[in-house]
């Protein structure tokens, strides 16, 4: 069979149509998640439960055709893995035991004892990688350390990430230190993962653009190339996707920097200022804004098709700026997928 779309853009290929899929593309915008997420009991327990997690993993497949299935799991579940109380609060969001201090970050558990608590994650994977149709690429993910030390300083969700920029400013070294342990825990995560059998891999910084200067190059690019590398080292020929959400000018570099194979992009820079400045160092992935899948109609072909032909002069891979919201609405899913495979006149 020839080689996956998804593998061939991320191998720098410049396709006529793009290979597509979408952030959190199974979720609760789908009836049938929806159906699943209750037979399952919670969200966590989905994703603790590999039949239901990989079920749900191939929904959207199934209904769509993407070219590419992401793990369900979630970022979360690595700090859980290190020791955090995790929950999520139905309507709200996440929350954890929160971390504030060096001895508290001395006292998560070592980076071994982890695949105790993530072994379904992996079994999740190995059952995907059975079932999948065989034109489609298995993604794996993780968080990046700067967006998972947000939530595990401050416990939940924040809208300024204002608990982990305190930390970091109050104490640099005990912050790094914090870094430091989930960075080693990602790449033992995310090297299971594909030995499990993840073809890709991506690593989601949805805070990185909190960080400025120093900060953003200590905090999100620095760990970025600590991942990628270990990975590299040990899963040569394995794409790692990065995103570092809402860099801005940042996104320029980043690729190169972090020796990522991919850099995905947010929809607050324009797909045509990122194919001038980032396509030509990296292949690129995003960057509809997540609105259209609840609006549709003709602004939402418009926008397929003007991102589509901004990044038609290089490898790309078609997908949301950001995560698809519950408010969605399934057939514009399909009108995209539909716009952006259409024969170009
Ligand atoms: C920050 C972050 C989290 N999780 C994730 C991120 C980074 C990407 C981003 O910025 O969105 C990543 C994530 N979360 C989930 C996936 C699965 C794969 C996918 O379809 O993309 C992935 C890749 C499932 C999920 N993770 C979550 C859901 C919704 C939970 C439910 O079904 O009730 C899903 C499908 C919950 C979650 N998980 C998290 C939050 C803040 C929330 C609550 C907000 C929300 O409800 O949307 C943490």
């Amino acid at each position: 069979m020839a080689e996956k779309l998804l593998m061939r853009a991320l191998g720098g290929e410049t396709l006529d149509v793009p290979p597509a899929w979408m952030m959190r593309q199974a979720g609760r915008y789908l009836p049938e998640y929806r159906a699943t997420r209750a037979q399952a009991g919670d969200f966590l327990s989905l994703c603790y439960n590999p039949e239901l997690a990989a079920e749900v993993t191939l929904q959207p497949i199934r209904r769509f055709g993407f070219d590419a299935a992401i793990l369900f799991a979630d970022i979360l579940l690595v700090p859980q893995a290190l020791g955090a109380d995790l929950w999520f609060v139905t309507g709200e969001g996440p929350r954890l035991s929160t971390i504030t201090t060096r001895d508290e970050v001395d006292a998560l558990k070592p980076v071994d004892a982890i695949h105790e608590t993530l072994n379904p994650i992996y079994e999740t994977v190995r059952i995907l990688s059975r079932e999948l149709p065989a034109e489609t690429a298995l993604i794996g993910f993780a968080g990046a350390p700067w967006t998972v030390a947000t939530y595990m300083v401050a416990g939940r969700g924040t809208p300024d990430q204002g608990p982990a920029h305190a930390f970091k400013d109050g104490d640099r070294a005990a912050f790094t230190a914090l870094i430091d342990r989930i960075t080693a825990a990602t790449i033992e995560y995310l090297s299971a993962q594909i030995d499990a059998g993840a073809e890709v891999v991506k690593v989601f910084d949805s805070w990185a653009g909190s960080l400025k200067g120093a900060d953003f190059d200590d905090f999100a690019l620095t760990p970025a190339k600590a991942i990628v590398a270990a990975l590299k080292a040990r899963h040569p020929g394995v794409p790692v996707i990065v995103f570092p959400r809402e860099a801005g000018e940042a996104y320029k570099g980043f690729g190169p920097a972090t020796g990522a194979d991919c850099v995905a992009l947010d929809q607050s820079v324009s797909a045509e200022w990122a194919a001038a400045h980032v396509q030509p160092e990296v292949c690129t992935q995003g960057n509809l804004a997540p609105e259209h899948m609840v609006t549709g109609g003709q602004a939402l072909v418009d926008e397929v098709r003007r991102i589509r032909d901004a990044f038609s002069g290089g490898p790309h891979i078609f997908n949301l700026g950001h995560g698809i919201t519950p408010d969605a609405d399934p057939d514009n899913v399909a009108l995209m997928l539909e716009t952006l495979r259409e024969t170009r006149g």
